[in-house]
């Protein structure tokens, strides 16, 4: 897989200057980045205070890669402390990102978080956890996570995912396949846009997963205006219900995606930005360190409002049972 150059967006030191000073007040006001209302209400107000350049950084992707990296913010690596062994006991720890990043995600539209899952936080802390090595989830090390669309189960899931870097010494790359790359025949795009299939909450969603109602069938491409868009996540996909036409035009699909997939190696300070409507993303295997020094990254999820990208049949999905908390709508 071809460790590409993402498009990058290189922040000026005004621009990291006033996200950072931003930042910093706010989390000296509330003495905590945990999204209370009320942090979450201040965050939008200074949002609104933000320059011209950061609200140009901020712009939708613009390129077919279906995402951009943003370079230039600081990292504090001594200041921030060992890695958190996991999400439950990061609490804090590096506080003045969280809030970089709800800055950044209210610059591109709404931050939203589940009431399921990282006990509703707005950003999400990713680190490799002991007893999760096998998973396909962000807690997972030793094995590839597959490409995914993030919370592909969900009808609310994010439209733009970010996933900034605190620490990855060992140059862990994620992975990212766009839609728009893709070439498939007629018949196969065809195929995929029908609902045949459900996608099934993933493992960090312990309440969704025991939800009763019948799993809805869902498309898996879709055509928009501005070109096509997919829902894809194999390994919460029961493929084996479906009819053999149908597998073998999702397993080209599967290779295509593996054909267009680029490495991204993020540093430290930098913030991807992936469109979770035109790329799917995961990371490739790695060993976990467990001395406090592991690969760290946070990430936030982005709905755009007016957003047309998806078909309009997915506002009647239940999407078990799991509540999108949207900020600031
Ligand atoms: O660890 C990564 O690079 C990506 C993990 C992931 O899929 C996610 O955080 O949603
Ligand atoms: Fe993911």
């Amino acid at each position: 897989m071809p460790t590409e150059a993402a498009p990058l967006r290189q922040l000026d030191p005004h621009t990291v200057d006033e996200l950072t000073h931003t930042a910093r007040k706010i989390l000296t006001h509330f003495g905590s980045s945990a999204a209370r209302p009320e942090l979450l209400r201040r965050v939008a107000e200074s949002a609104t205070r933000l320059g011209e350049a950061i609200r140009h950084h901020c712009r939708p992707v613009d390129t077919d890669d279906g995402l951009f990296v943003l370079r230039g913010l600081p990292v504090d690596d001594d200041g921030n402390g060992p890695t958190p062994a996991g999400w439950a006991t990061a609490g804090d720890s590096a506080a003045e990102w969280d809030v970089i990043l709800l800055l950044l995600a209210t610059a591109m539209g709404h931050p939203i978080a589940w009431e399921g899952q990282q006990e509703g936080r707005f950003v999400h802390n990713i680190v490799p956890a002991p007893g999760h090595e096998e998973e396909q989830t962000g807690a997972s090390s030793t094995v590839l996570l597959s490409p995914h669309t993030e919370d592909a189960f969900h009808p609310g899931r994010a439209h733009l995912l970010l996933l900034a870097c605190m620490r990855n010494h060992d140059a862990v790359a994620t992975t990212a396949a766009s839609v728009r790359k893709v070439r498939l025949d007629a018949d196969d795009v065809a195929l995929l846009s029908r609902p045949v299939l459900p996608i099934l909450p993933d493992d960090a969603y312990a309440e969704a997963r025991s939800f009763a109602g019948e799993p809805p069938r869902v498309s898996v491409l879709w055509q928009t205006e501005s070109g096509p868009t997919l829902r894809y996540d194999p390994a919460y996909t029961p493929l084996d219900r479906a009819p053999a036409d149908y597998r073998a035009a999702y397993d080209r699909l599967t290779a295509e995606l593996e054909r267009v997939s680029v490495a991204v190696v993020l540093e430290p300070g930098d913030v991807l930005v992936v469109d979770n409507d035109q790329v799917v993303h995961g990371r490739v295997p790695f060993e976990p360190r467990y001395d406090g020094t592991d690969r760290w990254l946070k990430r936030a999820s982005v709905r755009v409002p007016g957003r047309r990208s998806r078909p309009l049949s997915e506002a009647d999905e239940h999407g078990y049972g799991q509540a999108a908390l949207v900020a600031h709508p």
